[in-house]
Parts: structure tokens; sequence; C-alpha cells
């Protein structure tokens, strides 16, 4: 029998802000929720595991200052992680641990096998620039040259997203915040990555709006069978999207399994607590 492989594994991720002293270097140290009473190091991430298995969508969820937003830049490498290990089954075989590759490598990484769509556009769009060119610079990074190609690619995407075709030219910053959502996320799919990263990518827009976004990405999942690692503080996105799901507490994994099983069963008091308070 093949037993599938992970497209992703992440073993001891951690990250922390400061250099630690001997109170909270001993091992299992009391902090206070995330950080050392004593030298104030901030432990954002501690000790992540888990794998996501191709055209999964792993759901995040924690509330603010839980460290998802610390976990998802040191996946994409805006952010470098103190301790840990992450293994891509498209870069090497899923052999050698992409932290501790070089930059250089790192961003061919982030060019050729990461899309990342981020809860505030401007981080993720040039704002000033035309829709098309901003999906083509994605597509330029990830090694293509063939302009009549990358213009194709980048009209399919749009009419993916449900841009009108007649404003492709048009700046991000002309559109609203849904549409920005939705240029953003054809960027991130424009070099055809196995795996999509969205940080709160529906946090602050109207309610009809974000279920239009969350519908979008639900038929992107179909479609591609793109994994997803989907980040939200809020348990009813990621009820809609995520196959399994991770719940995050001051930097830990305090829970883990499928959606379902979480939301009907939740075993952590905090979880339990967000479970009913979406009812
Ligand atoms: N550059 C930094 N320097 C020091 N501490 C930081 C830095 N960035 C984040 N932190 C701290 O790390 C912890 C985790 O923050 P993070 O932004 O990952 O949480 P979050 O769950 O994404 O919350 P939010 O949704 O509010 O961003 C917080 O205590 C935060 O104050």
């Amino acid at each position: 029998m093949m037993v599938e492989q992970p497209i992703l594994s992440v073993r001891n991720l951690s990250k922390q802000y400061g250099e630690g002293c001997l109170h909270c270097q001993q091992s299992n140290p009391k902090l206070e929720k995330n950080y050392c009473p004593v030298c104030k190091t901030v432990y954002a991430c501690r000790d992540i595991s888990f794998d996501l298995y191709r055209g999964e969508i792993l759901g995040i969820v924690g509330e603010s200052g839980s460290g998802k937003s610390t976990f998802m830049k040191s996946l994409y490498f805006d952010e470098n992680v103190t301790t840990g290990e992450g293994y891509l089954q498209d870069y090497k075989d899923g052999k050698v641990n992409i932290f501790t590759e070089s930059s250089q490598m790192k961003r061919q990484i982030r060019n050729m096998l990461l899309g990342m769509v981020y809860q505030n556009p401007i981080l993720g769009l040039k704002m000033d620039f035309s829709s098309l060119s901003n999906i083509a610079e994605k597509q330029i990074a990830a090694g293509n040259r063939h302009v009549g190609n990358m213009e194709a690619r980048s009209y399919d995407l749009l009419q993916h997203v449900n841009i009108p075709l007649h404003r492709s030219k048009e700046a991000p910053k002309n559109f609203s915040g849904g549409m920005q959502q939705r240029i953003q996320i054809a960027k991130a799919l424009s070099n055809n990555p196995p795996l999509l990263l969205l940080d709160e990518v529906t946090t602050g827009l109207d309610l009809s709006v974000q279920a239009d976004v969350l519908d979008l990405i639900k038929s992107i999942q179909r479609e591609f069978n793109i994994s997803m690692i989907v980040v939200s503080h809020d348990l009813a996105v990621i009820r809609m999207l995520a196959d399994r799901t991770i719940v995050m507490l001051n930097g830990e994994i305090i829970e883990h399994g499928l959606t379902d099983q979480v939301l009907e069963d939740p075993q952590h008091s905090y979880t339990q607590q967000l479970v009913y308070s979406l009812l």
C-alpha cells in the first residue's frame, strides 16, 4: 500500500523575541501567558508540529497574541524561526530542512512553491500598479519570461477570482477591500504553488463580502487541489474552510483534530469557550 506523504511537515517550530534568561531557559519554565516574567522574552510560538496533506485545508485558530501570525510569517520566511524544522515534499524531496537553507534558497522556495495572502492587502500588493502587473510580478519572480503566456494566465486568474476583465489595468488602490483580497489571491496562485498561506484574509470585510471570499477559497481548493493553511481568530471562518484545525493559545498548540471533531467535542476549556461563543 502506498502511504501518502505530507506535502509539508513542521517539527518543533519555536520563535522567541528576546534572549531568554536562567528562569525561562530551564525545562518547563513558568511563563506569564507567552512571556517570561523575569526577562520579558516573548515565546510567540512554542514547539509547533504538524503535517499537511495534498488538497487539505488546515485551519489555525486562536485569540489575538496566540502566535498565529508569527507562525505564518515563519513559514513564509518573513521571520526567521528560533528553532525547528520544516520539510516541503516539492523541495529536495522533503529531505532538507527549509528553515536552515540560505536566504537565496528561501527566496526560491517562496517564489516557486508558496503563495501568501495577507490580512492587509498593502503587504501583498503594489497598490499603484495595475492588477495585471501585480500578478505578472509574481510570475516573473517564479521564472516566467513569456509575456503572452503571463498575460493569458493573469486574465485567466482574474476571471477565476471574479474581477471584471475591463478593470484589470486598474490599480488595486481603486478597488474595494473584497476585490483587493481577490487580487491578492489571484497573485498568490499565479506561480501555481502547492501551498497557499492565508492570514486573516476576511477579517475586516463586510459579512456578505466575507462570504464571497470564503466561497472563492473553497472553490479554489476544489478546482486546483491545492493545500492551504488558513489562520483566523474567527472559528466561523475556520468551520467553513478547514478540514483539520489546530487551536493555539499563548504560542502553543492546545488542540488539534478534524474540524468537525474539534467543534463537536472540544477537549480544552479554551476551545470549549470558542465553540460555545459560536452558538
Ligand atoms: N517583532 C516582535 N517583537 C516582540 N514581540 C513580538 C513581535 N512580533 C510579535 N510579537 C509578540 O508575539 C506574540 C504573538 O504575536 P502574533 O502576532 O503572532 O499573534 P497573533 O495570534 O497573530 O495575534 P494577532 O491576530 O493580534 O496578530 C505576541 O505576544 C506579540 O506581542
